[in-house]
């Protein structure tokens, strides 16, 4: 291990601020200190750094006290990026960089060398400051200070880099540059990194594990999935959070809640504003749901106020649906962004819709149902050609309650095996294998949520929410399905 923290305690004249703080971290880490303010953060980076005497515990690099390090040989370990930046330099920034080079000189009159030259020439380039060269720390932007100071930190070519808060000034594309930057160094060079970071979701993406302070105390250390819980984060800083995860790599990601978004909003499916005609089925809300679909707009999770269903004629055939959609939206002053948008050669006439109120929630649900693509999914591997018939079932599930996101996959199961039974119970049969069907190869399927009211995290068939939907959207589909029949009888 490169650093070996135990049971370390210290502060200010005599007032311990952090109390028996124990980690280790090995060489390429990137550990990140995140906590309130106040809890203690900077103190314990001050003690890892010896800037500050420890009233008890020990720190240990390369299982030698930290004691027992002579100044200079410190500052060839550790170097330590601060959280005021140094303003008062009279200094032009090159020579502030060369003085991360000082750890180095064995003479007191010793100049630099060629290999200092190109060590902090390195240091200015990877921290973006060469173009500054010439100028005062003074005269640079609170950002490009910082950058300088940490171009000052490189060239001290240390094992161990303690930053404090090093993003504080930067914008977001030198926050990221920066943390990319630290991650590359951790792994070409085997350097150490300890960061104080605020920012929640910068610590998820770049810290390899976090150490989580509360009122000076250890509160958690492990990898990021695990310290960044929801319960634990919203104890430790008292405030009101939601954790995702991140879209595109396994990291969690975490969401404020401003505290009027919390509110209760009840009687909402009652307001919701139905236009139907033969080429349409607009709902519109005056609140967004939460939405997870298949839709041709709006797909996956978002969050939508405007619910489109939009009849097609049979032929219907464009090379890219989504972008014909939008136009057909714009065009009819819809806002695509806050819209579901679904397709169907099925006759919107014979749109179903069931209301069923409960105590504690209320759901309500639409179905249009065309059935002439109607396919068993057991044995659709024996369609062996794609059949140029049109037919779909749509399904839109509006749920009044804050659904958790299993929830969500839940209710979309859970209707589904409603829209199954229908599909059974009504005969309808797949034209190519005579057995029953279980939908048609089209189906699209929704579900929204006012996220306002009663938690549900599970809508599985046997939850009173799972219940509801499996009862409403059976109905619907019923007489949806029946419906079709008599227009196709007709
Ligand atoms: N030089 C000092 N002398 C006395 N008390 C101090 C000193 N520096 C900090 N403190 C106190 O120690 C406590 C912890 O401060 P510290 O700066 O370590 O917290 P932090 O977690 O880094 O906070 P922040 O997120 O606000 O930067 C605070 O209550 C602070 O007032």
């Amino acid at each position: 291990m490169l650093l070996d923290v135990k049971h370390l305690t210290g502060g200010y004249d005599g007032v311990d601020i952090v109390k028996d703080i124990s980690f280790s971290v090995g060489k390429g880490e990137v550990l990140g200190i995140l906590g309130p303010n106040g809890s203690g953060k900077t103190t314990l980076l001050k003690l890892i750094s010896g800037l500050l005497p420890a009233n008890n515990g020990e720190v240990l690099l390369n299982e030698r006290p930290l004691s027992s390090y002579s100044s200079k040989e410190l500052a060839r370990e550790i170097a330590v990026l601060s959280q005021n930046t140094e303003t008062s330099f009279t200094y032009c920034v090159k020579d502030i960089v060369c003085l991360g080079r000082y750890p180095y000189q064995k003479g007191f009159f010793r100049g630099k060398d060629k290999q200092d030259e190109l060590i902090v020439n390195e240091a200015m380039k990877q921290t973006q400051v060469l173009q500054f060269s010439e100028k005062y720390l003074h005269s640079l932007s609170g950002g490009e200070q910082q950058r300088v100071l940490l171009a000052r930190a490189l060239a001290q070519e240390p094992n161990l880099l303690l930053l404090d808060e090093p993003t504080n000034h930067l914008d977001i594309s030198f926050q990221v540059s920066l943390l990319d930057s630290l991650r590359e160094w951790t792994r070409k060079k085997s350097l150490t990194v300890i960061a104080i970071l605020h920012d929640l979701n910068m610590a998820s993406l770049y810290c390899d594990r976090i150490l989580l302070l509360d009122t000076g105390r250890q509160i958690d250390l492990n990898k990021p999935s695990i310290v960044m819980e929801e319960g634990q984060l919203e104890q430790v800083y008292q405030t009101s959070l939601t954790r995702k995860e991140h879209p595109v790599v396994p990291k969690p990601l975490i969401s404020l809640l401003p505290r009027n978004e919390a509110n209760l909003n009840r009687e909402i499916l009652r307001n919701l504003t139905i236009t139907e005609s033969s080429e349409t089925v607009i709902i519109q809300s005056p609140i967004q749901f939460k939405t997870l679909s298949s839709a041709v707009i709006g797909a996956g999770f978002s969050w939508e106020s405007t619910f489109v269903n939009r009849h097609v004629d049979k032929n219907y055939n464009c090379d890219d649906p989504q972008a014909e959609f939008k136009t057909y939206l714009t065009a009819r002053n819809i806002d695509p962004t806050e819209t579901v948008g679904m397709m169907t050669a099925a006759k919107l006439e014979d749109a179903s819709f069931v209301h069923k109120t409960e105590e504690d929630f209320s759901v309500f649900v639409m179905v249009t149902a065309g059935l002439s693509n109607a396919v068993d999914a057991s044995r659709s591997y024996y369609h062996h050609e794609q059949e140029s018939k049109v037919g779909t079932i749509n399904t839109w599930v509006f749920i009044e309650g804050n659904l958790k996101e299993a929830a969500f996959v839940q209710a979309m199961m859970t209707a589904t095996e409603a829209k199954v039974k229908a599909m059974h119970d009504e005969e309808v049969r797949d034209s190519i294998t005579q057995t029953i069907a279980t939908g048609t190869s089209t189906d699209s399927i929704m579900i929204a949520a006012t996220q306002t009211g009663n938690d549900y995290p599970y809508a599985g068939t046997i939850t009173s929410l799972g219940k509801t939907i499996g009862l409403a959207v059976y109905e619907a589909t019923i007489e949806a399905i029946r419906r079709n029949k008599e227009r196709l009888l007709c």
